[in-house]
């Protein structure tokens, strides 16, 4: 069965994700949002198609809602989709807003799992010990194990969302009124070293080197992969994430995450 998985991940849990399950399937391929999301229709043939993205304000990135509003799966049967995320799985409305927007293309989701990471989102916490880490990391790899069994035998196995809506607002609220300002919460500190890394790995070129220092400008999804892979920390994001920790999926790596074409 011909699957094509299409992924968007900032910090390395999706692709995790997205590269466990391709690995429990044949003939698959795996496909990075942002790669593809210039073109206008997004057009595949494969008869089981999947999603694997980021949990952002209790709902899907814009990037990820825009990407699933384009697609034509002409010959799919079977459409799957993986929400990571960093907190309780009861708190988001992921799947089912990616449900919501395959039943307008007139698709239906077979199956959604959400799967418990890290959060990546150290402006509201610090990331937990390397211990606890690793723990939950660990425990993290049985549920992907559990979604890549389900989606390699077609399992129509969808994951209830309870409470939704609430969730489903505030990540409207979040889309429409915050992210377009999210940009000018980002600072860099004197330690930068004009690396240009956080350029390299925005996913969608919303970073220049201006005198050697980062700019950011309005397209940011306030992912913050450039905060965390700035090799020497000296990027911010608010007054909050100073001092705290940064993040990647340790099995994922800057190389992973950049585009081939840059
Ligand atoms: C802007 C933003 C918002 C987030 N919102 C949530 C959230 O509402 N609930 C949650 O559990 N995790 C949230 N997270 C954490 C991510 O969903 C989680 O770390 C995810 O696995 C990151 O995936 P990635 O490494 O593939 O980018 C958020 C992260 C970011 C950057």
């Amino acid at each position: 069965m011909k699957t094509m998985i299409y992924y968007f991940s900032a910090t390395g849990n999706s692709l995790h994700v997205a590269r466990k399950i391709a690995a429990k399937l044949e003939k698959c391929t795996l496909v990075s949002i942002p790669e593809v999301s210039d073109s206008g229709t997004i057009m595949t043939d494969a008869e089981r198609v999947g999603f694997v993205f980021p949990t952002h304000y209790f709902g899907l990135p814009p990037l990820v809602s825009s990407f699933i509003s384009r697609l034509k799966a002409v010959n799919a049967s079977y459409l799957f989709a993986v929400a990571t995320s960093g907190s309780n799985r009861h708190l988001s409305s992921a799947i089912r807003q990616a449900a919501m927007l395959l039943t307008k293309q007139g698709y239906k989701l077979n199956a959604g799992f959400h799967i418990d990471m890290i959060s990546s989102y150290t402006p509201l916490s610090d990331l937990p010990p390397r211990d606890k880490l690793n723990g939950k990391l660990e425990q993290a790899d049985l549920a992907i194990e559990k979604a890549a069994t389900a989606i390699s035998i077609v399992s129509g196995n969808l994951e209830a969302e309870h409470f939704w809506l609430p969730f489903h607002a505030i990540n409207k609220y979040w889309q429409q009124k915050l992210l377009p300002h999210a940009y000018r919460k980002f600072s860099c500190t004197d330690a930068c070293i004009s690396c240009g890394n956080c350029e390299t790995v925005c996913p969608v070129n919303n970073i220049t080197l201006h005198e050697g220092k980062p700019q950011w400008r309005e397209k940011c999804q306030e992912c913050l992969a450039c905060l965390h892979f700035c090799p020497v920390k000296s990027i911010e994001f608010g007054s909050h994430t100073a001092g705290r920790k940064r993040y990647h999926h340790p099995q994922i790596t800057y190389n992973d995450l950049i585009s081939p074409k840059k």
